[in-house]
């Protein structure tokens, strides 16, 4: 029976390694990690992590031939693949800090991996790592090894949180670099052979180490970059009387363009655009193609200029000021169907607000006051850490507090801003979220998901992103 070890049970390797433990039921998978409360709740009906489908996929499997351990280095040591899904935050000191990946945990893990092998083994990158990660991992496996061979593979994830399931289902492609030698294409044959018990032949690529390292940053850099250009070209849409939404119907109807993430929104958001694009930066900048990293970074660039932009838009609006006003923010989470906050648009937004002295009542379906709190007292880049060695934030935001739904949430406030697209946002009685509050009463829709026409019919003031202006906020021009 092949044996498969994973360390790191988060987001990538808790989905991924149930999926393989669903569709390879001849293939025994433990999860390791050293967090005990999140292998506590892998074992637990309240999973860490809110994914639609996974529960399901992990009661099929869990006590089968899927494991989740604390006791890392015997699942290692028994293991014949091991993948190492593990945090690579962005650095914050030394050099390359606040750009290049920091590659601690990763080391570590290696390290452990090469301390308590005794038969060979093939270890996975499936973590996000710069181009040549597997290079430096090599070195480490083998300075030490015992007469043991380790084969590196690189084998980026490309799932997206609210849809993982799906995702590592029907993916797009399956990715699987390694090294062009005998032994190399014999473990990425052992990789494929897994894939392929339900992925079709044609969708598993196999690519040399490196482009399989850098098409994860590359396909990341894209994404966010269709973005920024249909952000980019919502500001413009604003100045000028055109509608986002149908400039990029019009623009992906083009079938080389192609229809999708070209939603206009107040930012994207999550754990990985903005640090695998920082990262790409750093890496151009060592390779000296200063130009390529210029460009780059204007992805970024145009992100933080449409949060500030909308955080400009509210305050411009509403007389110039939200000082002790209260404003509604309806979703926290960088996306729907997820309750991760990680670099969400909402966390700049809030920020924003409560620096013009707004008091803010926040509600998310799937956040909780406490995360709220802790990501808006945590430093840029802090929350890239395992979580026992995360700072605990010493003070809370008292001009925040926390709804239990929108109607509490928007009660008495000015102004409401939608910042994550959840479903029922677009279900909610308007009519009376009206009544309850002050006039004039306003609406920000960073997401473009309410009837606009319809709330103004109510009596509401509507700026939805990229959209035609009120007259009343072509009146009140924001400065960005
Ligand atoms: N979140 C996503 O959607 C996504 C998608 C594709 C790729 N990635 C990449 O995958 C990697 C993991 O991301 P994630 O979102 O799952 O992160 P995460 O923080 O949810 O999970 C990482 C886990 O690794 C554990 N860990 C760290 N060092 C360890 C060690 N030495 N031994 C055992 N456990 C250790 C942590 O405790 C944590 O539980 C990152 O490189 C990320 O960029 C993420
Ligand atoms: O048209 C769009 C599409 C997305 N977003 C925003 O972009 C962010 C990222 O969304 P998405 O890409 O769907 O979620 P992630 O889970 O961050 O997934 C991305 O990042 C993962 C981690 O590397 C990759 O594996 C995935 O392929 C890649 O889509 C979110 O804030 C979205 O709201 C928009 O604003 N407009």
């Amino acid at each position: 029976m092949v044996k498969i070890c994973c360390i790191g049970a988060g987001y990538v390797g808790g989905p991924t390694m149930a999926v393989i433990a669903l569709k390879c039921p001849s293939v025994e998978v433990a999860v390791v990690d050293i967090s005990v409360p999140r292998i506590t709740a892998w074992n637990s009906d309240q999973l860490p992590i809110y994914e639609p489908g996974l529960d399901d996929v992990v009661k099929q499997c869990r006590g089968k031939n899927l494991f989740f351990s604390t006791d890392v280095e015997k699942h290692v040591r028994e293991a014949d693949i091991v993948f190492v899904s593990v945090n690579t935050p962005t650095k914050t000191r030394g050099l390359g800090a606040g750009k290049a990946a920091d590659l601690t945990y990763w080391e570590s893990a290696a390290r452990m991996i090469a301390d308590v092998s005794v038969s060979d083994k093939i270890v996975v990158e499936k973590s996000t790592v710069p181009v040549k990660t597997a290079e430096a991992i090599e070195k480490i496996l083998t300075h030490n090894s015992k007469g043991i061979k380790f084969q590196i593979l690189s084998n980026p994830e490309f799932l997206a949180e609210g849809t993982a399931i799906e995702d590592l289902f029907k993916p797009d492609r399956v990715l699987i670099g390694g090294r062009e030698t005998p032994e190399g294409f014999a473990a990425v044959k052992a990789l494929k052979d897994i894939y392929s018990q339900w992925v079709p032949e044609e969708r598993i690529l196999t690519t040399n180490l490196w482009s399989a390292e850098l098409s994860k940053l590359a396909a990341n850099a894209f994404l966010a970059q269709r973005i920024s250009s249909v952000n980019a070209m919502s500001a413009l849409c604003e100045a000028t009387g055109a509608n986002v939404t149908e400039v990029s119907y019009a623009v992906g109807k083009d079938s080389r363009i192609g229809p999708k993430f070209l939603n206009s929104s107040v930012g994207f958001g999550g754990s990985c655009f903005q640090k695998d694009i920082l990262n790409l930066v750093y890496i151009c900048e060592c390779n000296g193609l200063p130009e390529v990293a210029e460009y780059w970074k204007q992805v970024i660039k145009i992100n933080d200029y449409q949060k500030t932009r909308f955080v400009n838009r509210i305050v411009s609006s509403m007389f110039n000021t939200v000082s002790n006003k209260k404003i509604a923010v309806l979703g926290f989470a960088f996306k729907k169907d997820t309750g991760d906050t990680r670099e969400t648009p909402a966390i700049d937004v809030c920020k924003g607000l409560i620096g013009d002295k707004a008091h803010i009542s926040i509600y998310d379906p799937q956040v909780t006051e406490e995360q709220i709190q802790r990501d808006l007292t945590m430093n840029k880049f802090d929350w890239d850490h395992p979580l026992h060695l995360q700072p605990m934030s010493p003070t809370t935001v008292k001009q925040v507090s926390v709804a239990w739904d929108a109607y509490a949430a928007t009660k008495d406030a000015h102004g409401i801003c939608i910042l994550t697209e959840w479903d029922e946002f677009k279900k909610l009685d308007y009519e009376k979220i009206f009544e309850n509050m002050q006039k004039p009463a306003f609406v920000f829709d960073g997401r473009n998901v309410v009837d606009a026409e319809k709330l103004r019919k109510i009596g509401f003031i509507v700026y939805s992103i990229g959209k035609p202006l009120d007259q009343w906020l072509k009146d009140m021009p924001a400065l960005a």
